[in-house]
């Protein structure tokens, strides 16, 4: 298995050598390919990498950002990763960075894939792709418990995006799919907390069938588990 865990005491520890990480990869990219594509995710684990990332000194003119998945809410909504990413990253030296929206103006996320899928199928390998990690396994918005032809669908398609209704989580979603998603250089996941340590030690388990293990359980791309877990 392509997969590295770093383990770190403290959420800053990890905040410190994960953007240098990241500066590094995106400066390489631009070095070599002139353009860097970096995804990254939505919740409240890279608050504080993003606040600590948008006042790096790179080429973001270079740089275009997009999220691995959306809540289909409007981009203004206190709860929309856009809003999240728009005020926590794109802001001080990052605010020069091209961002692409995961949104449309369609009422149901489904009406809204040809339009998605055309918008993300003309962007090239990613550079970096950040994700996350729910206690329940999901990541991105690949969520176990969504109907299991929508989860499939985003699992298996060729498609870079799908439509995805979550029973527990709120609202529904778009999200890169795994092909998409894996179409990277590399993949980091940022972790926090005993909770979701727990959840990692059972998702590279070879049974465990988690969303999250179709990307910690593979051969073809490097994934990199940033785990911070501080005293709780
Ligand atoms: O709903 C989502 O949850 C995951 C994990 O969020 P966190 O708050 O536990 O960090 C996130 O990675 C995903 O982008 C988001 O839409």
């Amino acid at each position: 298995m392509s997969l590295s865990i770093h383990k770190f005491k403290h959420d800053s520890d990890l905040v410190d050598e994960f953007s240098r990480r990241i500066c590094q990869l995106l400066e390489q990219a631009v070095t070599e390919r002139e353009h860097a594509y970096l995804v990254v995710s939505g919740g409240r684990t890279p608050v504080a990498l993003f606040e600590r990332l948008s006042k790096q000194v790179l080429p973001w003119p270079q740089i275009t950002i997009l999220l691995a998945d959306e809540r289909w809410l409007s981009a203004n909504d206190a709860n929309s990763n856009e809003r999240l990413v728009r005020q926590h990253l794109l802001q001080h030296q990052a605010a020069a960075a091209n961002f692409i929206s995961l949104l449309t103006d369609a009422d149901d996320a489904h009406e809204a894939l040809d339009e998605l899928n055309q918008r993300v199928a003309v962007i090239p390998c990613f550079d970096v792709v950040l994700l996350g990690m729910g206690e329940d396994g999901h990541t991105a918005s690949l969520f176990p418990d969504s109907p299991e032809a929508e989860l499939e669908h985003a699992l298996n398609t060729s498609d870079p995006v799908a439509a995805i209704t979550p029973r527990a989580a709120p609202y529904q979603r778009v999200t890169l799919t795994r092909s998409r998603l894996m179409h990277s250089r590399i993949i980091f996941f940022q972790l926090s907390g005993t909770a979701k340590q727990k959840v990692l030690e059972q998702a590279v388990v070879p049974a465990a069938g988690l969303p999250v293990s179709r990307f910690l359980q593979q051969q073809e791309v490097p994934v990199e588990v940033m785990l911070a877990t501080p005293e709780e």
